[in-house]
């Protein structure tokens, strides 16, 4: 049986504490050096309505890399199947998420799947409209209808600190725009890339989220289907494939579910046609996974059975 209280999850957020001493804060963007390496929360979404939640619930996080997943999901309505994956591939690479190594190696020259950096700026080109504040709001507006909260806006400061030391990202785009993979302006596409990632919420909003994916792409509460069934399927399989960096194998013998992580510590999970989970625990082990995120879902796959293979 799944968890049917509050309580439940404050146990388990009391022992995934424990490990959070082993991790550390990302500090390769330097405002996310000064979160708080002890906040822990997470929400369990269930179609009906129920929604459990423990530990710091009301702690704001920036989505970064689990933004890519919602990214994709746009950049598919927007164009279809065939021309994004034109693009951009669908293997996972076991490499860290931000390595330039195999956009050389890999021939015709293009990112192997749209979980790492190079992937993900690829799929931000592709988010219509006719500027980079036009697209942005797009890409907000539908954040926000995922999320059932009008009020989800981006944090300027982590995308200023962002945009201001992103080197490594430039060059992965640079090097896309020499191969004809993206063909806008650079800077633009940091401008976009760095708001994208710093879209801000908590895990009650991002369990929301995870919950609509769950539900193969429609809004439990509404009826409406936010994305189609077969993009919110895709988006789901490279969350199992590529979701946790290059511990995607070790988490889907671990925990077995469909989830995607950022490094400023926040989990998206989605048990498909049960339920979402939103995880925000800012301490990362070595691969840049929230240490207690990963350590709490093992504990809740085992609890509840949560593994789908
Ligand atoms: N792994 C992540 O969450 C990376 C996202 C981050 N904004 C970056 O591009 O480096």
């Amino acid at each position: 049986m799944l968890c049917q209280s509050n309580d439940e999850l404050q146990l388990l957020v009391n022992q995934a504490r424990e490990v959070i001493e082993d991790g550390n804060v990302a500090d390769y963007i330097p405002a996310l050096a000064k979160a708080e390496q002890n906040k822990l929360s997470v929400a369990l979404f269930y179609p009906d309505g129920r929604l459990y939640s423990a530990g710091d619930t009301s702690e704001n996080f920036t989505l970064q890399s689990i933004s890519k997943v919602l990214a994709l999901a746009l950049a598919l309505i927007d164009h279809g199947e065939e021309y994004v994956f034109q693009r951009v591939g669908k293997e996972p690479t076991g490499d860290p998420f931000n390595s330039i190594a195999k956009l050389e190696t890999n021939k015709p020259s293009k990112p192997l799947n749209p979980m790492i950096n190079a992937g993900a700026l690829a799929v931000t080109h592709m988010i219509k409209g006719e500027s980079v504040g036009h697209r942005f709001e797009r890409l907000l507006e539908f954040i926000r209808c995922l999320s059932s909260n009008e009020t989800i806006s981006y944090n300027e400061e982590i995308a200023k600190s962002e945009y201001d030391t992103a080197d490594l990202n430039r060059a992965l785009a640079f090097f896309m725009k020499q191969h004809d993979v993206i063909t806008e302006n650079i800077e633009g596409l940091m401008d976009l890339y760095t708001k994208q990632c710093a879209i801000e919420m908590n895990c009650n909003d991002l369990a929301r989220i995870g919950c609509v994916l769950a539900m193969d792409g429609r809004n439990p509460e509404t009826d409406e289907q936010i994305i189609p069934v077969d993009v919110a399927r895709i988006c789901k399989t490279f969350m199992v494939t590529c979701g946790m960096y290059n511990a995607s194998g070790e988490f889907a013998i671990n925990v077995g579910i469909p989830a995607k992580s950022g490094v400023a510590g926040g989990i998206m999970g989605s048990i498909p046609k049960k339920c979402g989970i939103g995880i925000f625990g800012p301490s990362l082990d070595d691969k840049g996974n929230s240490i207690a995120g990963i350590r709490l879902l093992e504990m809740m796959s085992r609890q509840y059975s949560l593994s789908m293979f």
